[in-house]
């Protein structure tokens, strides 16, 4: 039978997996509905005993989906050991800044070969670690991969159309994942380019938050093009000098997340750059969100490597430089714009190294 033709998830051929997804906010539900609409046994981390409390008797995360009922056989527990001894696959969701602790203190409770895959899009701020980076540190003898794409969680629990990447080494691993998520919403495509998969994952966000601003300032359709671009050009530059793959970022995972969360006042990222650009302060525009915006942490991360390895980031700086040096906006656009004009595709015609 042709890959086109293959049913997925009919009910005659679907069987039943147990699975955990960690992590109890907007994409670890979204992530644990799909699972659960897809005929899963779930078993649903979160570290609040009243929020596991409420989505086992209303079956609603108000928090982070409120409105949004979940279905199908998902068991929210506080018992992270018990939820990862029942499952075959675990899918971690947890912000970057807390990604470490929380599977060091739990690598005991994994198993040898267990397929875990992170969620989380952000980078790690001492060493600059990605998230698959510090599961292989923990939890060497698990079998790793990395979900990442334009997968804006308030539009999959309302299981409208998407698509993702499932970026591992092992073919298992890939088609394991595929054959869990799968179905006539959500399509699972394959990569093997792990580093670039994630890191792409990562570096849109600092874009979505240039976006938000632009998008506040009422910059116009032109400019919105021109910023998505030449994000696509300096995340892709970066991301290629650390060993990514550049074609990566023709993907799903690249120019895909960088569209929806460039475009879309549901990123998260969007939102705090828009608020800024309407003159807010970033601490005022982040406590307001109450939910993380990981672009804010990988930004100064992204900066620093940036200039240490000498890749050229205009965006990134000029970001910096108006969320944490107090710079006008309107001096960074106009130096941005002033700057010396150089290949727009550098893969095909080198740039100028003059600025
Ligand atoms: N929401 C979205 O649309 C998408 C989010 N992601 C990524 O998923 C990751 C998680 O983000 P969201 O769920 O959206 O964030 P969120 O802000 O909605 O929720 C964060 C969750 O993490 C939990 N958490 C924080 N520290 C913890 C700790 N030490 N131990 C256990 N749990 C802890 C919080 O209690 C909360 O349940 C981020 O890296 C994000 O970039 C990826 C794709 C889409
Ligand atoms: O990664 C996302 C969509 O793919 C979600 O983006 P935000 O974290 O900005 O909401």
């Amino acid at each position: 039978m042709s890959e086109q033709s293959t049913p997925r998830n009919t009910e005659a051929a679907a069987p039943v997996h147990d699975v955990a997804v960690l992590g109890g906010g907007s994409f670890g539900t979204a992530m644990a509905k799909v699972l659960g609409e897809n005929g899963h046994r779930v078993h649903f981390w979160m570290r609040g005993k009243a929020q596991a409390e409420e989505i086992r008797s209303t079956r609603i995360n108000s928090r982070y989906m409120p409105g949004i009922e979940l279905t199908g056989d998902i068991q929210p527990t506080t018992d992270l050991a018990d939820a990862v001894s029942k499952a075959e696959i675990v899918f971690v969701a947890i912000p970057s800044k807390a990604f470490r602790a929380v599977i060091r203190e739990n690598s005991d409770k994994f198993r040898d070969e267990q397929i875990v895959i992170s969620l989380t899009k952000g980078i790690e701020e001492h060493g600059f670690k990605l998230m698959s980076e510090i599961l292989q540190e923990e939890i060497p003898r698990c079998r790793t991969g990395v979900l990442s794409g334009p997968n804006l969680a308030g539009e999959i629990v309302n299981r409208d159309l998407t698509a993702t990447v499932i970026a591992a080494k092992d073919p298992d691993v890939r088609r394991s994942v595929q054959d869990l998520l799968g179905c006539e919403y959500f399509r699972v495509y394959a990569n093997v380019d792990v580093y670039g998969v994630e890191l792409a994952g990562a570096l849109k966000n600092i874009y979505a938050i240039v976006a938000g601003l632009a998008s506040a300032l009422e910059m116009g359709e032109n400019a919105k093009a021109m910023l998505i671009t030449r994000g696509l050009a300096e995340m892709s530059r970066f991301a290629v000098s650390l060993g990514a793959n550049p074609m990566t970022f023709m993907g799903l995972a690249g120019v895909g997340d960088l569209i929806v969360t460039c475009t879309s006042s549901k990123s998260r990222n969007f939102r705090v750059g828009y608020a800024v650009g309407q003159g807010q302060k970033l601490d005022d525009a982040v406590a307001e969100l109450g939910q993380v915006a990981e672009g804010i942490y990988t930004l100064k991360l992204v900066k620093q490597k940036a200039e240490a390895i000498g890749i050229y980031m205009p965006l990134v700086r000029g970001l910096y430089e108006i969320l944490y040096d107090n710079a006008s906006i309107k001096a960074v656009i106009n130096s941005l714009m002033m700057s010396v004009q150089n290949s727009d595709v550098e893969f095909i015609l080198p740039r100028t190294i003059s600025q």
